[in-house]
């Protein structure tokens, strides 16, 4: 079982503090975990210092993996390189070593990630010709192809379309449950989170001020905290829990 915590992580760019003493209880690997807050509150900062891009004070704790064994998929990710699709999923799994050649089991790593993420039929479309979305579902085959047992991905479906949102994330949902991996995706759609995380990190003000199930952190007063909303949570005909929107709160959540 692989397992995450977060030690009083601390980051700041050049004299700004951005994150103070953000910590978090082992989150267990299997399943989704939802980093939800506000525009700049510091999902992407958290992120960078535990890929180890930012020093700061604090540690993250692992369990069952290393730190070699982390992906971080930033919100930008270049695809500019002169590359085919099916090149580039390559090129992600030997990491720039190694050479072109690939073992079976490495063949079968590349063609796994193309039809997991829904993208095999790119496979010979060059990078620079991909839609925004394209280019998405590409960047999480590459940053899956190895594996990974710990996976950080920064607004991995806003490039999506409805229907593609759905796949993805079921899809990353199996990949997790699959490897056993800590899957962290920052996410902004609450109802996508209610339907398919299972575990949510809500950050404020630099903090991490509450990590535990889906539904007891996502509640109407939470959610007024975070972001200034008045919501409740309902059922939709399929029995998933729904945030439904009232409006810019009349009252802010203590
Ligand atoms: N390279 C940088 N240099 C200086 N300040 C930065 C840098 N990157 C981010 N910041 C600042 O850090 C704060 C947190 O930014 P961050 O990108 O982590 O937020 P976020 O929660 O990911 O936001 P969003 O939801 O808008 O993507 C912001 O105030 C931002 O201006």
């Amino acid at each position: 079982m692989v397992t995450l915590a977060l030690d009083q992580i601390g980051a700041r760019y050049g004299r700004r503090t951005i994150l103070t003493d953000a910590s978090t209880p082992d989150i267990s690997g299997g399943s989704l975990t939802a980093l939800v807050g506000a525009n700049a509150a510091g999902k992407s900062t958290l992120f960078r210092r535990i890929a180890g891009q930012l020093r700061g004070s604090g540690a993250m704790r692992l369990s069952g993996a290393t730190a070699d064994d982390l992906r971080y998929m930033p919100q930008d990710t270049g695809m500019s390189a002169a590359l085919t699709v099916y090149e580039s999923i390559i090129l992600a799994l030997k990491q720039g070593a190694g050479g072109w050649r690939l073992s079976a089991s490495e063949l079968s790593a590349v063609d796994d990630a193309l039809q997991r993420f829904g993208v095999a039929h790119l496979a010979e479309q060059q990078l620079p010709e991909l839609s925004g979305g394209q280019r998405q579902a590409v960047s999480i085959a590459q940053t899956l192809v190895t594996r990974p047992k710990v996976v950080l991905m920064d607004e991995p479906t806003s490039a999506l379309d409805l229907y593609r949102q759905y796949e993805v994330l079921d899809a990353l949902n199996r990949y997790a449950r699959d490897t056993g991996a800590v899957v962290v995706l920052a996410l902004h759609d609450l109802n996508q989170v209610m339907r398919v995380c299972t575990t949510v990190m809500a950050l404020a003000h630099g903090r991490i001020i509450a990590t535990g199930p889906t539904l007891e952190v996502l509640t109407p007063q939470m959610i007024n905290q975070l972001y200034g909303i008045d919501s409740r949570v309902e059922r939709c005909s399929r029995g998933c829990p729904m945030m439904i929107v009232d409006g810019p709160a009349q009252q802010n959540a203590a």
